[in-house]
């Protein structure tokens, strides 16, 4: 007995040993290609500079300070060119970069772009595209021919796309001139935004904590005015969480209003959570003129990616005078968010109804159990596929509490939840989530196509047009809790499940009696919510988005909610 106890423990034992010196090797080799392509950002950063520089610095000012509408406006008109509006973004994302950290890549190629669209303009024959000219961003795991896509990955490192994606050659179809690639959280699947290849993105607001994620770099860099727009992804909440954290707006759309030909994954192979890309901006009027040229020429995308059904920009639906009956909620029942989130759903209540819009309760049902469906379908293979690219990789520390969740074997998390219940019912729901068998992953893909019918049937029956409710559980937190709290993405992650199209608008920002009602009356019942609490605390000043869903190609109900929402608040 003793003799096959000391073989056990030798074969641990050389495992283990063959294990780390093996990762050691590969850390090591990571580590130098890791340095170089910081090394290169730092030299391309230098030569983006250099070209911003070229800008009259008064002239710079001028267009830095036009909104979207008003830069497009000008471009059309000839009044401003487009080296002119490249050069002045260029000049702002390395502001907003040195303060956040937010960019991967500048497109040097920009430059030459926007000239050779200036001459072009010259033309007497030439038809100006509706977006000429406007500089866009494009978060690092989008698809554009010549860049790399690593998302976050240093295994990745120096693989440049070989095609541009559709949507990328779409974008610049319509005039729009990518210039520069924005970071992202590794594997993409966590709501901070930090990585071992280029570091950490912060907060423009304040840098101790995160802009969100995954599409971290985009809110970063558009919350710190270094770009007039960009495109995330959205899985889970990519898009609408940095939003909310950043004080910007971005829609994420259902599934299929896009091509997804040519485009990337954080897993590919998950079919009943939908990921989307989408706009994100620093108003709603800017993603409403960046869809409306968009699904007004989608015709581009169905063309060339047939599973991209025709549906074009619904203006009637967007510009109705019918008013809308809005349900309302301000707790989903699985995550308390903190005061000020409830209080910004509450004020924008009050803005719709003053608009002569009907609002009333809704109760999404049973989050308990959409929380578990949505954890089993997201990792559906018991996290496996991130899991084996993480261990050849460096694992990125803010997100390491997480992985080692993933390490847990699937059966070792289900006998553990049973004493966790006792103690931590919350956790213990998340333990038993992840998947045994491809029975249960049916049986879970079945739960959540009943789920998709039961909430539309209740949005029928009592005729709602949208729902309003919170974008997350708190304001930006410090840079390790999202990973700590994954649980908190409830808000955002519901309307994947449901496949529903979902935009974050900012409301306003966190006051000091919010901070007061937290102390006194946020409730400390679990671990998650002490994290949440102590992490909300000192964030007096962070903005404050709201979240407005409507189920597939609804959209433009969705954006036209949004929209009302900033003009009651901004009044522009
Ligand atoms: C104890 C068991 C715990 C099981 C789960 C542990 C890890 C869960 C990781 C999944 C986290 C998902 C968060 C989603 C955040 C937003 C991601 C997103 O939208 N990404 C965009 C990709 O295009």
């Amino acid at each position: 007995m003793l003799f096959y106890v000391v073989l056990l423990l030798l074969g641990v034992g050389a495992y283990y040993y063959h294990f780390t010196a093996n990762r050691k090797k590969i850390i090591e080799r990571l580590e130098v290609v890791a340095q170089r392509r910081r090394d290169d950002l730092a030299k391309n950063v230098e030569e983006t500079r250099r070209i911003a520089d070229k800008l009259d610095p008064k002239r710079r000012d001028y267009i830095g300070g036009l909104d979207f509408l008003q830069l497009q406006n000008e471009l059309q008109k000839g009044t401003v060119t487009c080296v002119e509006a490249v050069r002045t973004y260029f000049h702002k994302a390395i502001l907003a970069h040195e303060k956040t950290n937010a960019v991967t890549c500048f497109i040097l190629e920009a430059d030459q772009q926007a000239e050779e669209l200036d001459e072009k303009a010259k033309q007497a024959s030439y038809v100006k595209p509706p977006m000429f000219g406007v500089p866009l961003s494009l978060k690092e795991c989008l698809k554009l021919k010549g860049y790399d896509t690593t998302r976050g990955f240093v295994q990745d490192a120096y693989r440049p796309a070989t095609e541009d994606s559709i949507q990328i050659e779409h974008y610049k179809k319509l005039g729009l001139i990518p210039f520069c690639q924005t970071n992202v959280p590794q594997s993409l699947l966590s709501y901070n935004c930090s990585n071992p290849l280029f570091g950490t993105t912060t907060n423009p607001f304040d840098s101790t904590r995160t802009c969100g994620g995954s599409s971290g770099g985009e809110g970063a860099l558009i919350g710190g005015r270094g770009s007039i727009i960009g495109i995330g992804t959205d899985v889970g909440g990519s898009v609408r969480i940095p939003c909310h954290f950043t004080g910007t707006a971005g829609i994420k759309p259902s599934k299929m209003r896009f091509a997804h030909r040519g485009g990337g994954a954080s897993v590919p192979g998950k079919p009943m959570i939908d990921a989307n890309d989408g706009p994100m901006a620093q108003d709603v009027k800017a993603n409403v003129e960046f869809l409306r040229n968009v699904w007004g020429d989608i015709d581009f995308q169905s063309d060339r990616d047939p599973y991209c059904p025709p549906v074009h920009w619904n203006e009637s639906l967007y510009s109705s005078e019918k008013k809308l009956r809005v349900g309302y909620y301000i707790d989903d029942g699985w995550f308390t968010p903190t005061p000020a989130l409830q209080r910004a759903v509450l004020e924008s209540k009050k803005h719709l109804e003053n608009a002569g819009h009907t609002v009333i309760p809704f109760y999404p049902p049973r989050l308990t159990k959409v929380m578990q469906l949505y954890f089993r379908a997201v990792c559906l293979d018991g996290g496996q596929y991130v899991l084996n690219k993480l261990l050849k990789d460096i694992i990125e520390p803010t997100i390491r509490f997480q992985v080692t969740l993933w390490m847990v074997p699937t059966w070792v998390q289900r006998i553990l939840s049973y004493p966790v219940s006792l103690v931590f019912p919350r956790m213990a729901v998340l333990m038993q989530s992840l998947t045994r068998d491809t029975f249960e992953l049916r049986e879970a893909y079945a739960d959540i196509e009943a789920y998709r019918e039961e909430y539309v049937g209740m949005m029928m029956k009592d005729d709602l047009d949208v729902i309003l409710c919170p974008a997350s559980v708190m304001p930006a937190p410090q840079h390790d809790i999202p990973s700590k709290v994954v649980s908190g993405v409830s808000y955002t992650c519901l309307y994947n499940l449901l496949d529903f199209g979902a935009g974050v608008v900012p409301v306003t920002t966190v006051s000091k009696s919010d901070e007061e009602k937290l102390i006194n009356e946020y409730p400390e019942t679990d671990k998650w919510y002490q994290t949440v609490k102590k992490a909300t605390i000192g964030a007096i000043g962070m903005p404050i988005g709201v979240q407005v869903a409507a189920p597939p190609f609804r959209e433009e109900a969705v954006l036209r909610t949004m929209r009302e929402i900033e003009l009651a608040i901004t009044g522009k």
